[in-house]
């Protein structure tokens, strides 16, 4: 290990996105930091989540739009190129080489301990290096947990014995395996069925509940409408009860409704559960194994040095509201560091107030999802009186200017007393830059009465707000 000082201002366990953005920021603001990181710099976003199943999906939704195109489709001649489309993946993950991020460690000032660390009592960590040798550093002022997540194997019978993959096997797969069973029906489930699906497998996708639970009803319908139209076997309410594979051949599923599937391999989708075993916690009166509990400034309730950010909190499982997290963090160490006021109202610099209002999020299915704030079943959960307004995308000039036959819908959710939209989803294809907009509404807290001034060019499938407000009048004077 390359020397290391005795003592760092901030010590960062776990060099993922969000880790590496609580040290940027933090070093900004004037301090020393040290990053510990035992894996690959960057962490899953990089290597085994975000990035290549992203660049898993793109081809084939590209292909897709072309195919929706009358005019472009006669010009679509061959199939995707599976091979083509993995070696593009490995180009996006760095062929799973973390030199670039090193470097712009380097770069930002941020010292790197390659090892594995864990906390030894207040502000102290100890890191053991590849070797085995062990360091103690020690932190002046904070030290900030971004260990991440990893994918939860539910104790069905057999299920860990079968080499089940998780997303990491499914985001680095070299070959595409010929049949795929897939058990969740969240995000990941429907985001690696529809890639897989694409790439030649033929995929059965089991889900205990309906698709994408969490979101509006409308979302998992369409999604599981389209899997379905594509050949992928969508089996809802279903939940495997015991699995079994034999030396390399394939896996054996038996469902609790009594069916059976094979499948060349398994992949496990279920959810995620903490870094935090191995890691100290109990030596700082933590419990070992569990998601870390932080206030608004990321700091751990009853500690004046113990941060938590990202995954490892369990407030926003996603990359870009882990790096919104990372920024107050890094900002409020540093400002608390050198004994300066903290912003800590709502919406304030150093708090992550949009985890409780406004996490945006898009799901690259076909067609995709994307979503910010309460869904009209949160909002009613929450106690709001709402307003729920929907309108089918395809009925916008752009939408159907953009691909034949164009489906969509839209839906904002407004609360009755601010006037004010407070959730919003769309579904439909292309429709993830359409998102912002939205969020920007929901954080502003924009009337209601202001969104008439803002304008949608025409003809663009932004237009779906002018038709939105249009509707939510019309429903309004038509209750009155
Ligand atoms: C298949 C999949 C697709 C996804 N797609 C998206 C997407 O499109 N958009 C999106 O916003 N989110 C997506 N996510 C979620 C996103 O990957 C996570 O929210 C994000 O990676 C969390 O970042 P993190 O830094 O908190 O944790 P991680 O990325 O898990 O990083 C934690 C780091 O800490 C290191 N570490 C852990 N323990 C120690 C230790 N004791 N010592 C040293 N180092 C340690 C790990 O090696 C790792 O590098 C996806 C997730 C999955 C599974
Ligand atoms: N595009 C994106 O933003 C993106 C993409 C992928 C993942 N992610 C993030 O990663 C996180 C993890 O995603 P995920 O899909 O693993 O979790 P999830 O919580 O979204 O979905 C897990 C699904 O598995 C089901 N399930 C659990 N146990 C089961 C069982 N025994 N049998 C059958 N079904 C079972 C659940 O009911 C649920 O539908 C999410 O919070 C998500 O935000 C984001």
């Amino acid at each position: 290990m390359a020397s290391l000082d005795s003592t760092y201002d901030l010590i960062v366990l776990g060099g993922g996105a969000v880790g590496e953005n609580v040290a940027d920021r933090a070093v900004q603001g004037g301090l020393s930091v040290l990053l510990v990181e035992h894996e690959l710099v960057g962490g899953e976003c990089s290597y085994w989540a975000c990035m290549p199943s992203k660049a898993l999906l793109r081809s084939a939704a590209a292909l897709e739009a072309a195919r929706a195109l009358g005019g472009a489709r006669e010009a679509v001649t061959g199939e995707l190129d599976a091979a083509a489309v993995l070696a593009r993946r490995d180009s996006f993950t760095s062929h799973w080489d973390d030199a670039g991020q090193v470097r712009w460690l380097e770069g930002a000032g941020i010292a790197l301990a390659r090892g594995h660390g864990r906390l030894d009592g207040e502000r102290r960590v100890i890191i053991t290096d590849a070797a085995g040798v062990e360091h103690a550093v020690d932190a002046r002022h904070a030290v900030a947990v971004c260990t991440g997540s990893e994918a939860l194997i539910p104790p069905v019978p057999g299920l860990a014995e079968s080499r089940p993959w998780t997303a990491r096997e499914a985001t680095s797969a070299q070959e595409v395996p010929q049949r795929l069973a897939i058990i969740g029906g969240g995000v990941v489930g429907c985001e690696l069925a529809t890639a897989w699906s694409s790439l030649g497998s033929s995929v059965t996708l089991i889900s205990r509940g309906t698709l994408l639970g969490g979101a509006e009803p409308f979302a998992g319908e369409a999604v599981a409408q389209r899997l379905q139209s594509r050949g992928v076997r969508v089996l809802m309410h279903a939940s495997p009860v015991e699995v079994r594979r034999e030396g390399e051949g394939p896996v054996h599923l038996v469902l609790d409704s009594g069916d059976a599937i094979e499948a060349d391999e398994v992949l496990v989708a279920t959810g995620r559960t903490p870094r935090t075993t191995g890691i100290g916690l109990e030596t700082v009166g933590l419990e070992e194994g569990a998601w870390i509990d932080v206030d608004d400034t990321l700091r751990v309730p009853g500690s004046a040095w113990l941060y938590a950010v990202g995954d490892v909190t369990h407030r926003a499982l996603l990359t870009h509201q882990g790096k919104y997290q990372a920024r107050a963090a890094g900002d409020v160490i540093a400002a608390r560091a050198r004994g300066e006021r903290v912003d800590d109202a709502p919406w304030g610099a150093h708090v992550a107030t949009a985890d409780h209002a406004a996490v945006p999020q898009v799901t690259f299915t076909s067609p995709e999802v994307a979503s910010v704030g309460l869904t009209a079943a949160q909002a009613e959960q929450r106690g709001l009186r709402t307003r729920v307004v929907d309108y089918a995308l395809g009925w916008v000039a752009g939408a159907s200017l953009h691909a034949d036959g164009y489906e969509g819908t839209a839906r904002m959710v407004v609360d009755v007393e601010r006037d004010v939209i407070v959730g919003f989803t769309v579904v439909g294809d292309d429709v993830a830059e359409l998102l912002h907009a939205a969020t920007i509404a929901v954080v502003g807290e924009v009337p209601i009465s202001r969104l008439q001034h803002a304008v949608p060019s025409y003809p663009t499938m932004s237009e779906v707000w002018l038709r939105l407000l249009e509707t939510d009048r019309a429903q309004r004077s038509s209750a009155h």
